[in-house]
């Protein structure tokens, strides 16, 4: 293992991940934070900007990672990216950072970047750049096709604690051998080679961790196929590792509460919209003492 990472705290763990049959993700279990908890204490989530004009996939995934419980969550970016950030958010905070010359806050639990993030030089390096950071992150999107070209670089910086969230298309490109392969196949496959949590997103999303281990949710609607639906799941899985939530549970969990964000909001749902759904979708997994 490459990178150092942080102990995980099981009192701070309120989600468990539940399996029915084997391998179909189920409705998870959310216990109650502990009476004191602080908002540290309950994670603080880092989701990377996308470019001025480009913005606001980034912002869909931070939104997603501040409902589902990150105690903080920070936008950071370029002066022209925040500025248009700052239009739209408020409880979210923003941070002028640049990945290449600075390093995350030691307090940072996670991070999330390649919604919006351009297919692009910088985007490369910045992918790189958090890989070595102390923290789970999550990949997706253009942090996944900027590797088209130099999936082995990708690969040799990546851990079992990363997750990364392909679509066909971008799966495609970073496995182009196993992209014809039955799905649950190919993402295993991509799993052992990439040594990290593989997503394999779709109408039935595949969740294959390195080790073999895999899951699939079920759990989903064809109302989810809409833009910017996978950048929700993107800051999901997110906020759900800043709160120590270990990566294959967190990828499970994150896709299995996506899907009931589809299936409650149904038809005109729009990624907008969904994370106003997540308290809902949450009330429903909590187990009150
Ligand atoms: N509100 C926003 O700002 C949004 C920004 N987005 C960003 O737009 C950029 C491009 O992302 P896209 O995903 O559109 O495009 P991609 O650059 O991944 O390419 C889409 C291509 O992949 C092919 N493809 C094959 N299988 C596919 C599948 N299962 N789902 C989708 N496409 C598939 C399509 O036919 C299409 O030609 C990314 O940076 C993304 O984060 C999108 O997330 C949508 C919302
Ligand atoms: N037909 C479908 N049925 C169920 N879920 C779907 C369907 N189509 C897409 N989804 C889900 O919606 C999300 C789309 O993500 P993605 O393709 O990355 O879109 P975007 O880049 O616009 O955010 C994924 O989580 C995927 O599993």
């Amino acid at each position: 293992m490459g990178k150092h990472r942080q102990k995980r705290h099981d009192e701070r763990m309120t989600f468990k991940l539940q399996l029915a049959d084997g391998n179909s993700v189920a409705q998870p279990v959310l216990t109650m934070p502990a009476k004191d908890i602080h908002k540290y204490g309950r994670g603080h989530a880092v989701v990377m900007s996308g470019p001025a004009l480009k913005t606001g996939a980034s912002r869909l995934a931070a939104r997603a990672a501040l409902a589902v419980g990150a105690g903080l969550v920070t936008l950071i970016g370029d002066r022209a990216a925040l500025d248009e950030q700052a239009a739209h958010v408020t409880a979210i905070m923003l941070k002028e950072f640049d990945p290449v010359s600075e390093s995350l806050d030691g307090r940072v639990k996670a991070v999330a970047i390649g919604p919006g993030a351009g297919v692009t030089p910088e985007t490369q390096q910045h992918v790189l750049k958090m890989l070595q950071a102390h923290v789970p992150v999550v990949l997706d999107a253009d942090a996944i096709t900027v590797f088209s070209e130099s999936s082995q670089l990708l690969f040799k910086h990546l851990d079992q604690n990363d997750v990364m969230t392909p679509h066909h298309g971008e799966f495609s490109r970073l496995f182009p051998d196993f992209a014809d392969d039955e799905p649950l196949a190919a993402a295993c496959a991509a799993a052992r080679r990439a040594g990290c949590v593989v997503v394999l997103k779709g109408p039935n999303t595949i969740i294959a961790a390195p080790c073999g281990k895999w899951a699939i949710n079920r759990h989903s609607s064809p109302w989810l196929a809409t833009a910017g639906s996978g950048d929700i799941l993107t800051g999901l899985i997110c906020g759900l590792l800043a709160q120590g939530v270990p990566s294959f549970d967190a990828a499970a969990i994150g896709a299995w509460l996506h899907g009931d964000i589809g299936i409650r909001a149904g038809p005109g749902l729009t990624a907008d919209a969904m994370p106003d759904y997540i308290p809902l979708v949450l009330r429903g997994c909590l187990q009150e003492d």
